[in-house]
């Protein structure tokens, strides 16, 4: 196999994650790619019967087709779907270039609506021909407003499996960048229709240990604004518990923090998707009946069903679901009951068990050892009554994807006879967190995980990682290796030490603002009620602000129930909390809005807008037509009188400020407005402003009008021109037009 970044190919083997930045595949010499240990590794383990094994190997040499998910709420996502299979797909069907048909986008098979699709087109097709040119801009559009997510086939399957509805507590605990976690938000909103999101009574912690890749995860998500969100930033396998106050316990206002931290709980969740040994720390946090997603992009035995079977045994009351039929269309093969680890560099892999492992080596240098046990498979007996086989293997050949492995495993529910939930999540706080303290101390728990020698290059990660991708494959954060690479024992056991430590306080190295949850009777809130006629169940004691001093200074988020109980019942910096709810307001800066004194001026932004829809009183919202979206489209500040006659009049009776348009819809020559359309607009003494993201803007013009018509491309356009006829850019121009987006 061919080795190193810029390798196509390197997908295959393990993967799974999303690459949003390329819409295209490349073609790599197939004759590089040969990798022996590999190759003697794989067949040894006897997972490809042999008819299909260089149809195997053939298949990984290949790259991948390009694949890609309608994303956002239920309804957008099929209003797209359709425009996709209805107007796109029958322009590629018969396109050839030089002289050789290109195949269509295909939906994959397995994917529920079919809201997913296929294609394998070279980058110079996709360049070049007209056809797929203008499907390729359309898929870059999309994307960048989130309406289209770039993310492989494989790593689409762990959130289908984990079946989330929004009344679940849901963790994603190794989330970043975020393209799983966009598919459990979705799942958690499926009951938000085009123009409304809805408030789901679940909560969704999206969790990531590196801070940097938390900000990823925050940009994702932000696609789908979810006041049931929580961002943090956690080592998850020693992620804390939280608290969260009983359903039944009501405090009363005076209660002292010691005593009610004593009748609070710690949250246990519903679904649980992950990707590493965290898988432990994971079952710890699951409710009964609950679900978790373990999988990885690996197809190494000792990487998956190991980790599974280690992992059953050393905590009692769990089970392997069989899902085997749940995704019809999806080819998978069941779980390994056995194989052979690989003991050395040169895939050594002589040693049917653990104690015959050991004996081949000298005692002194057991210790030193970096295999364990549970490398080995279990026996036989275990395996059956493990039910191993009903993990799920995906194989490159059979449905041209990467490798790929998932278990869903589920907390055995209570019997009906059992405790009550309210009781079943009755652990006292203060137990709970001794408890995790001694598990934390406890050294013996990783040694039972599978181990891989991080420090040995040339060992089995190096065979895997020939067909990796490094930005993409799990690394832990401090060694810097893969994942599924434990700390070695004497540094593990230093870390263990500084992680005891560090849970039992909050992180004072954690530098972001606090969350505070502002009064329903603050002068602001009261005043963001009147101008922008919020009804009365507006709930207004669910909107808090991020800044040192707990003031309305610029943007106000808003939260579910759940989600503000957990801020309000644990220190922030605790659970390094980088963020929650969404952005629903916030203060206009503009020049217009000082000119109009000095009361600060707020505004609902247009990714809050959905969220904020259910609760604007419906005549405050403007009608208006195709014709006036066009004049808003085209400038910055279209004069008022420049505007068609009935929303002239409307907007000329209005106060200075925020207001929102409905455009219903409606089709005129080749422009349409195919579903209804709400959106923010801003009105000053004598302009109009429509109050959407530059990209946003472009990407709905090129839906409604079929080309962009913003004054943004047309500046673009002749900035491009001027620049090349000058070789100099005009930034003073460009950098005042952002200004002017931005700020309105
Ligand atoms: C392959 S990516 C996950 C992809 C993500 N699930 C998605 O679908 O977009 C692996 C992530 O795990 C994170 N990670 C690695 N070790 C972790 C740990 N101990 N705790 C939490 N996150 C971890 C990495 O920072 C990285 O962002």
């Amino acid at each position: 196999m061919a080795k190193g970044k810029g390798n196509s190919r390197r997908k295959r083997g393990r993967d799974g994650q999303d690459r949003n930045d390329t819409w295209r595949s490349e073609i790599v010499d197939k004759s590089d790619m040969k990798n022996e240990r590999f190759e003697k590794y794989y067949q040894e383990q006897g997972i490809i019967p042999e008819e299909e094994w260089e149809g195997f190997m053939d298949s990984m040499r290949g790259p991948l087709p390009t694949t890609f998910r309608v994303a956002g709420s239920r309804q957008t996502a099929h209003l797209l779907n359709n425009l996709i299979k209805e107007a796109h797909v029958p322009h590629l069907a018969n396109v050839v270039f030089e002289e050789e048909p290109v195949s269509p986008p295909t939906q994959i098979p397995w994917y529920p609506d079919g809201l997913a699709w296929q294609f394998n087109v070279p980058k110079k097709v996709l360049r070049k021909s007209p056809e797929f040119k203008k499907f390729h801009s359309f898929l870059v559009f999309e994307t960048e407003v989130g309406n289209i997510s770039r993310q492989e086939a494989v790593s689409m399957l762990p959130p289908l499996y984990l079946e989330v509805e929004p009344h679940h507590r849901v963790m994603d605990m190794c989330a970043a960048p975020g393209s799983k976690t966009a598919q459990l938000l979705e799942a958690l909103h499926a009951q938000d229709t085009v123009t409304e999101t809805s408030i789901p009574s679940g909560l969704l912690i999206a969790n990531d240990s590196d801070h940097k890749r938390t900000h990823l995860l925050i940009h994702q998500s932000a696609r789908l604004p979810s006041p049931a969100l929580m961002v943090t930033n956690h080592d998850a396998s020693i992620y804390p518990a939280i608290k969260i106050p009983s359903e039944q316990t009501v405090f009363p206002s005076n209660t002292k923090p010691r005593v009610a931290a004593k009748k609070q709980h710690q949250l246990l969740f519903d679904r649980i998707l992950l990707q590493l040994r965290i898988l432990q720390r994971a079952m710890r946090m699951l409710r009964k009946g609950g679900r978790i997603v373990y999988s990885t992009c690996s197809m190494n035995p000792v990487e998956n069903e190991a980790v599974v079977a280690a992992a059953l045994k050393s905590i009692p009351g769990f089970e392997l679901l069989d899902v085997s039929s749940r995704l019809p269309g999806l080819i998978h093969r069941p779980g390994l009951t056995t194989w052979r680890p690989s003991t050395d560099r040169t895939v050594l892999m002589n040693f049917t068990t653990y104690a015959d492992y050991l004996q081949s080596i000298p005692e002194s240098k057991r210790e030193e050892s970096k295999m364990a046990e549970s490398h080995w498979p279990p026996s036989q007996f275990e395996a059956e009554t493990l039910k191993l086989t009903r993990c799920i293997r995906i194989y490159p050949h059979l449905q041209d994807t990467g490798g790929f492995f998932v278990a869903v495993i589920q907390k055995v529910p209570e019997s009906s006879e059992g405790l009550s939930q309210g009781k079943r999540d009755a652990q006292s706080l203060e137990d709970l967190e001794t408890s995790e303290t001694k598990k934390l101390k406890r050294s013996d728990i990783s040694q039972e995980l599978p181990q891989f020698n991080n420090d040995d290059k040339d060992g089995e990660d190096q065979l895997m990682s020939t067909l990796d991708t490094e930005e993409d494959s799990v690394s832990d954060p401090k060694s810097g290796g893969p994942a599924t690479a434990a700390i070695p024992p004497t540094e593990e056991a230093e870390t263990r030490k500084s992680k005891v430590k560090a849970t039992k306080g909050a992180d004072i190295h954690f530098k972001e603002n606090p969350y505070t949850f502002i009064s329903p009777e603050d002068p602001i809130i009261q005043n963001c009620v009147s101008k922008l006629h919020l009804k009365p169940d507006f709930p207004a004691s669910n909107v808090l602000v991020r800044n040192p001093t707990g003031e309305a200074v610029r943007s106000l988020y808003m939260t579910n129930d759940i989600v503000k109980s957990i801020v309000q019942h644990n220190d922030y910096s605790k659970i390094r909390l980088m963020t929650c709810g969404t952005k629903v307001m916030g203060r206009q800066e503009g020049s217009a809005a000082k000119r109009e004194g000095a009361e600060p001026q707020f505004r609902i932004l247009s990714e809050g807008l959905p969220v904020m829809l259910p609760y604007i009183a419906p005549e405050f919202i403007i009608r208006a037509d195709l014709a006036t979206l066009k004049i808003l489209m085209e400038a910055y500040y279209p004069v008022i009188s420049g505007f068609p006659g009935p929303f002239r009049a409307i907007i000329e009776e209005k106060a200075p400020g925020c207001h929102i348009v409905r455009f219903p819809q409606e089709e005129s020559g080749s422009s349409s407005v195919s579903h209804e359309l709400l959106l923010p607009i801003w009105k000053s003494n004598a302009s109009v402003t429509l109050m959407i993201e530059k990209k946003a803007k472009s990407a709905l013009s090129l839906r409604v009008f079929g080309e962009d018509i913003t004054t943004a491309a047309k500046e673009a356009t002749l900035n491009k021109r001027n620049s090349s006829t000058s070789g100099n850019q005009d930034e003073s121009h460009s950098v005042k037009t952002e200004g002017i987006e931005e700020g309105g």
